[in-house]
């Protein structure tokens, strides 16, 4: 080969090396377009705008590769022509593409109609939706707080297992979900080690401490579980919500997988009316980390009502010893307060910072809440009294 074809094929070879990676990174902004689309929810319908079928295409393509610049074309289908919410629709797709960060992208929006059968599929499964999820209305009564950390094994169980107990005890007609799906630990927590009673489908929830539980974990072993153990996140959850008989409860938890992106999502268009509470320790690890958890709520319509630090420090002879260092929650309610306040119009609280403490971990293995006495009363602890005040503060926020 001369030195000349040499250098054709060299040229030949990085030119299509490049539009390979062109095309790949075409694809990327793509998918991660459509990702984003997941967190656009109707205000009307109150679900995703891919969940309702309006998202038909997207396509990108290289507006100036030179300065990483792409055109995004995206179709969508809207439920009835022109709408009245169509321009707030518009307006969260804008903002969703504006707000892309690797790449500056060109929209090009296409909004249709639906056509009258995709219409009608939708508004018979719509119709069934809103018969069997309770909590999907706006203005139900039952708070709905969804414990979140960004990484597992900071006590995001321990913290909701405790809470949910000091709501009950406190005379709360309290609901725990254990959406942790792959990593449940709830019944063991609650000691809810029954399973639930099937009436003709309809599941009840099992009651511990005077806490009514679902658990995916209450069907391990069972043929129910592998029903259960649906591949998708979205409908485990909305199970959860539907198939179970929960009454009319003053407070929902749900202990969240751990983890900063999908759960979140799931919940927020499951439950519209949610609130987070993000759960820390206090070194920076976790805490940065807590922070991407918490700022899902930028991108869906959930409220986030404070952050807990936990395992904040060990108490020995009097001292307070700071084992994983300090502030990390504080940085964490500051960081979110800073960028979520325009949205959700306040700050975001430090609710607690709850000791290290062996007990916390010995009775809650052995299925006792640790603020709970062996009686079942709020213990006189001050780990307890810690629990308590927090239930109070939760709860006189909405007053305001
Ligand atoms: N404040 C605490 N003091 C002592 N032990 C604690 C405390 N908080 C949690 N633990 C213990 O730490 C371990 C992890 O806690 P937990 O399971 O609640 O974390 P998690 O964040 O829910 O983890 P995952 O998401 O992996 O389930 C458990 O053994 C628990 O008993």
């Amino acid at each position: 080969m001369t030195d000349a074809s040499q250098a054709v094929g060299d040229v030949e070879q990085s030119l299509s090396a490049h539009n390979d990676s062109l095309h790949e990174q075409e694809g990327r902004i793509a998918r991660e377009i459509y990702a984003r689309m997941t967190g656009v929810i109707d205000p009307e319908l109150g679900r995703s705008i891919t969940d309702l079928g309006m998202v038909t295409g997207v396509e990108v393509s290289a507006h100036d590769e030179d300065i990483n610049t792409f055109d995004v074309h995206l179709s969508i289908e809207l439920t009835v022509p022109g709408c009245p919410l169509s321009d707030v629709i518009r307006e969260r797709i804008e903002q969703a593409v504006a707000t892309y960060p690797d790449a500056t992208l060109y929209l090009d929006l296409h909004v249709g109609s639906m056509g009258e059968e995709k219409l009608g599929h939708l508004v018979a499964e719509l119709k069934a939706a809103r018969r069997e999820n309770p909590f999907h209305k706006k203005g139900v009564k039952t708070r709905i707080f969804a414990i979140a950390s960004g990484k597992g094994g900071v006590g995001k169980s321990s913290v909701a297992a405790n809470l949910a107990a000091a709501f009950a005890v406190k005379g709360y007609d309290t609901a725990v979900i254990d959406a942790d799906i792959y990593g449940f630990s709830m019944p063991k927590l609650l000691g809810a080690d029954s399973q639930p009673t099937n009436l003709n489908g309809m599941l009840m929830p099992v009651e511990t401490w005077g806490i009514k539980v679902m658990s995916i974990g209450m069907f391990a072993g069972s043929d129910q579980a592998i029903l259960w153990r649906g591949p998708r996140l979205q409908r485990s959850l909305e199970q959860f919500l539907s198939d179970v008989w929960w009454g009319d409860p003053d407070v929902l938890l749900i202990d969240m997988a751990p983890g900063t992106g999908d759960m979140a999502i799931s919940v927020a268009q499951a439950l519209p009316n949610a609130e987070l509470i993000v759960v820390t320790t206090p070194q920076p690890s976790a805490s940065d980390i807590a922070v991407r958890a918490g700022l899902v709520a930028l991108q869906v319509p959930m409220d986030v009502a404070g952050v807990v630090e936990n395992m904040s420090y060990f108490e020995h002879n009097g001292e307070r010893l700071h084992i994983f260092g300090e502030g990390g929650g504080q940085r964490v309610a500051e960081q979110l307060t800073r960028q979520l306040h325009d949205k959700l119009g306040h700050d975001i609280p430090l609710l607690a910072q709850l000791p290290l403490e062996t007990n916390l971990r010995e009775t809650g293995e052995n299925g006792r809440p640790v603020v709970l006495d062996a009686d079942g009363n709020l213990a006189e602890t001050s780990l307890a009294q810690q629990f308590s005040d927090m239930v109070d503060k939760l709860m006189s926020m909405r007053e305001v």
